[in-house]
């Protein structure tokens, strides 16, 4: 049975009109490179949670020299189905409904299923800069706690504003309006960020366990006060130096994980194989803690992740993901692999779209 049913896209990326209907829940997208497959799964994971896992701006999403793009899907919600609509501009304004009604609260809206998305670049949340590591637990808690995707956005909204008026010497005054705001949802992020932090820990040393002997563990290091009023004295301490730096010199955008194999920090002691099995363990222990918190259905969305693993752990990665109620692959072929015997795939002609 398929969670999402219909799917259609109008200027979404490469698509100027696209309708896919699926009936199962195993769907594979095949087509040679830069058909649009990844496209498609961009568009699911929109509608998931109003984010892409791509880009951060969204202006890229508009299909190029069109002024706005909009999605659409039919979800089976077991008793009776639901039709998911967005509309969103150029300029990043938006508009969702449910059904015919018009969706104001965007955790409104993300409330309807939750989506897990695995793609190559995973490989750098083990080996990459702190900002994937960022992302990475970002995505994950946001898909959760639609409390902690407003925290952030407010405090990257401030966060950047502070910063614009940083960079004049005369907006000292305006720096400091937006230092509130900051004080509040910092705190609230890292807080957030450590629990979530605990619980991955937790789930990968689970999937460790099985390997044999191996010790991983995650530390969150942050540089500020975790309590509003003494961020917000940090914030106007700083405020002198950080204008002559131009930017805000501390604070969750430059948080750090750590993570740990048997007491070596992975990133600069991991082999190369050990840093894409962390990554893809902590891809699916996000994987399981959704599954298990979420209470609306799971989606998960592989791009092509398959190829670099060995036999072990690609069979630990389809096990693990057969508990999504729906799973969306791409491939430039249907792999020859028994769980994609019944699955339906659906092909995608270069330039037809
Ligand atoms: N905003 C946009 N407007 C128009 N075309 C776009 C836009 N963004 C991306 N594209 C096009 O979409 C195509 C890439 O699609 P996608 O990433 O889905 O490919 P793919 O089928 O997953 O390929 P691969 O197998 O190489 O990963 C490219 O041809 C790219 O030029």
């Amino acid at each position: 049975m398929a969670l999402i049913e219909q799917l259609e896209l109008a200027n979404f990326r490469s698509y100027a009109a696209g309708r896919f209907r699926f009936s199962s829940s195993r769907v594979v997208f095949t087509g040679p490179n830069g058909a649009g497959k990844t496209n498609l799964l961009e568009s699911i994971y929109f509608l998931s949670i109003l984010r892409s896992f791509r880009t951060v701006s969204g202006r890229e999403l508009v299909r190029i020299g069109e002024r706005g793009f909009e999605l659409k899907a039919r979800v089976d919600k077991g008793a009776y189905h639901e039709e998911l609509r967005l509309a969103q501009t150029l300029a990043g304004k938006r508009e969702t409904w449910i059904g015919a009604n018009r969706i104001r609260r965007s955790s409104e809206f993300i409330r309807e299923f939750r989506a897990v998305v695995f793609v190559p670049e995973d490989r750098n949340i083990s080996g990459g800069s702190s900002s994937f590591r960022r992302r990475f637990f970002d995505m994950m808690i946001s898909t959760l706690d639609g409390g902690y995707l407003t925290a952030l956005n407010n405090y990257y909204r401030a966060l950047s504003q502070r910063n614009r008026a940083l960079k004049q010497k005369e907006q000292a005054a305006v720096a400091a309006a937006f230092e509130p705001e900051m004080a509040v949802n910092a705190p609230l992020i890292a807080r957030q960020r450590r629990i979530y932090a605990k619980l991955i820990e937790e789930e990968v040393s689970r999937m460790l366990a099985e390997d044999g002997n191996l010790e991983f563990r995650i530390v969150c290091r942050t540089d500020y006060p975790e309590n509003a009023a003494e961020y917000r004295e940090m914030l106007e301490r700083n405020r002198p130096k950080e204008q002559l730096r131009s930017c805000t010199l501390s604070g969750p955008q430059l948080d750090e994980f750590d993570f740990l194999l048997n007491g070596k920090l992975l990133r600069y002691y991991g082999s190369t194989g050990q840093i894409r099995i962390i990554s893809l363990l902590l891809k699916l222990a996000e994987f399981n803690l959704v599954k298990r918190a979420a209470k609306e259905p799971v989606a998960v969305l592989v791009d092509d992740v398959t190829g670099e693993l060995d036999e072990l752990n690609k069979a630990r990665f389809f096990r693990t993901i057969s508990g999504a109620d729906q799973q969306f692959f791409t491939f430039t072929e249907l792999p020859e692999l028994e769980i994609f015997r019944d699955a339906e795939e659906i092909k995608i002609e270069k330039n037809k779209n």
